[in-house]
Formats: structure tokens, sequence, C-alpha cells
């Protein structure tokens, strides 16, 4: 897909206009052989810039279908080949997402999944959602977290702050599903969200926790 690389370009340039940088770590994470699940915190709309920074190559999103009628924006992320799920449907959203996990191993793609189903940026993680976790088993792809510093420092649209700032980022270390089953669906997601959520506080100096010196 050719329009994919040129979409991630012209999204990336957006930072300079917003004043904002990115620092990025353990981007050799996503060398992984063939398909995976990868998993984000989802702040704001500021995270395309965000995903675009790191998104591997060969990988595609998942969003709620309402962005699909968002004229020109959802033409084009149609045509960058976002998997779009009505959240409103559990059992719609089961039965797009069972085709996924054959699609991405049958075509090697990977897929960016936000756990959160939602935007939330309030420095910490909401509850995850299962999707991901039953992709990632019925496909038997790893899943790589991805962790997003809080933005909450530059950026609260209830008080209208948008400042420049710096965003940390972490490609953490790709967690294996082989041989896992949809029992062990809440065990990783527990796993994960728990990995994840230690991260962003680390990254972002929540009170109380150690803070990323670098
Ligand atoms: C110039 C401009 C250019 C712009 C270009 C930009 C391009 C980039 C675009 C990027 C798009 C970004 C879009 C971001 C979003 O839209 S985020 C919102 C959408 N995404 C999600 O919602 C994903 C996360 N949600 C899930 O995974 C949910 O689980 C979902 C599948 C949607 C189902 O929702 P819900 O029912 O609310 O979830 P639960 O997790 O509570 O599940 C209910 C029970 O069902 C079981 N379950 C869930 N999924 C499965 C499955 N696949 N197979 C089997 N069973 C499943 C789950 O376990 C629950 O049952 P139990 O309680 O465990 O018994
Ligand atoms: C003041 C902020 C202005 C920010 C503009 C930043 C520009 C960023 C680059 C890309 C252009 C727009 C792409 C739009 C994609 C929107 C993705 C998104 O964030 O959807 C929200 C969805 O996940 C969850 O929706 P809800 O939180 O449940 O409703």
């Amino acid at each position: 897909m050719v329009q994919r690389p040129i979409i991630k370009a012209v999204v990336k340039t957006f930072k300079y206009f917003f004043g904002l940088r990115f620092e990025v770590k353990g981007l050799e994470n996503f060398k992984v052989e063939g398909p995976a699940v990868i998993l984000s915190n989802h702040q704001s709309v500021l995270d395309m810039m965000g995903l675009m920074e790191v998104l591997p190559d060969n990988c595609v999103q998942v969003g709620k279908k309402e962005l699909m009628y968002m004229g020109s924006v959802g033409l084009i992320m149609y045509l960058g080949g976002v998997i779009f799920i009505n959240r409103k449907s559990t059992s719609s959203a089961k039965m797009v997402m069972s085709e996924v996990a054959k699609t991405m191993v049958a075509e090697n793609v990977k897929v960016w999944v936000y756990p959160e189903g939602t935007r939330n940026c309030t420095g910490d993680l909401l509850p995850f959602k299962k999707g991901a976790f039953h992709l990632a088993v019925q496909a038997q792809v790893p899943v790589i977290p991805v962790v997003y510093s809080s933005f909450t420092s530059f950026y609260n649209p209830k008080t209208k702050l948008f400042t420049s700032g710096k965003i940390k980022v972490e490609v953490l270390p790709p967690i294996e599903t082989k041989g896992l089953t949809s029992d062990d669906v809440t065990d990783l997601s527990d796993r994960c969200f728990s990995t994840m959520r230690e991260t962003l506080f680390r990254l972002s100096g929540h009170p109380g926790e150690a803070k990323d010196s670098s």
C-alpha cells in the first residue's frame, strides 16, 4: 500500500506546527518476525502524531467506525487500511476482529489497537477492553506494548491548556502468546495493563514513582 508511507510522512510533520518533541526508546522491539498486535495508551487526537512517529511497516490500526464518516480524513484512514469496528455492538466487533486474526497472519500484517477503547487524558490508564488480547491469542502472535508519557503537563482540553511539550515513547519487549487460549486472555490483559501503567508513571514522573531522568 503506497499510500501508508505518504500518510505517515505527512502526519509526522504536524509535530512542528504543534511544538511537540518525541523521545523514542525501544524501537528494536518492533523487529519481531511476522505479525503482532501492538497496544498503546490513547490520550487524545495528538496520538496520531505519536503513532506516525514510531509506526512500523505493514501495520494497520483499529478505529471506531464513526471515524470513517469524517469526510476526507475518514477517506484517508480507509485508504490507509484502518479496520473500522462498531464499539456499540460487541458481536459485530468480535466478528470483525476474528476475521482480522486470520488475515493478519495470512498477509503478515501488524495491528495497532488502543485497548482502553476511547481517549483518556487523565494521566492514568482506563481498564483495558479485551478485543486486542483475544485477537493476539486467536492469531497466536505476540503483543507489543507501546507507552506514551502523559500529556497532562502541556495539554488539557478542559482548561484549554495547550503548549509545546516533550512526549517520551517506549516500545516494550514483545509478550508471546503461543500456546495461550481464550482462558488466558484475562491474565494476558492484566499483565499488559500492569506493565504499561508502570511504564506510563515512570515516563511521566507520576507522584510516588521513580521519574525517568533521561
Ligand atoms: C490528514 C489526516 C490523516 C489522518 C490519518 C490517521 C490515520 C490513523 C488512524 C488511527 C485510528 C485510531 C483510532 C482510534 C480509535 O478509534 S480507539 C476506539 C476504537 N478501538 C477500540 O475500541 C479497540 C478496543 N476495544 C476492544 O477491543 C473491545 O473489546 C471491543 C472488541 C470493541 C468490544 O467492546 P466491548 O464489548 O465494550 O468490550 P469488552 O472487552 O468488555 O468485551 C465484552 C466481552 O466480549 C469478549 N470479547 C471481546 N472481544 C472478543 C473477541 N475478539 N473474541 C472473543 N471474545 C471477545 C470479552 O472477553 C468480554 O467477555 P468476558 O467479559 O471476558 O466474558
Ligand atoms: C487541539 C488539538 C488539535 C489536534 C490536531 C492534531 C492533528 C493530528 C493528526 C491527524 C489528523 C486527524 C486524524 C483524526 C483521527 C482521530 C483519531 C482519534 O483520536 O479518534 C478518537 C477515537 O480514538 C476514540 O474516540 P472517543 O474518545 O471514544 O470519542
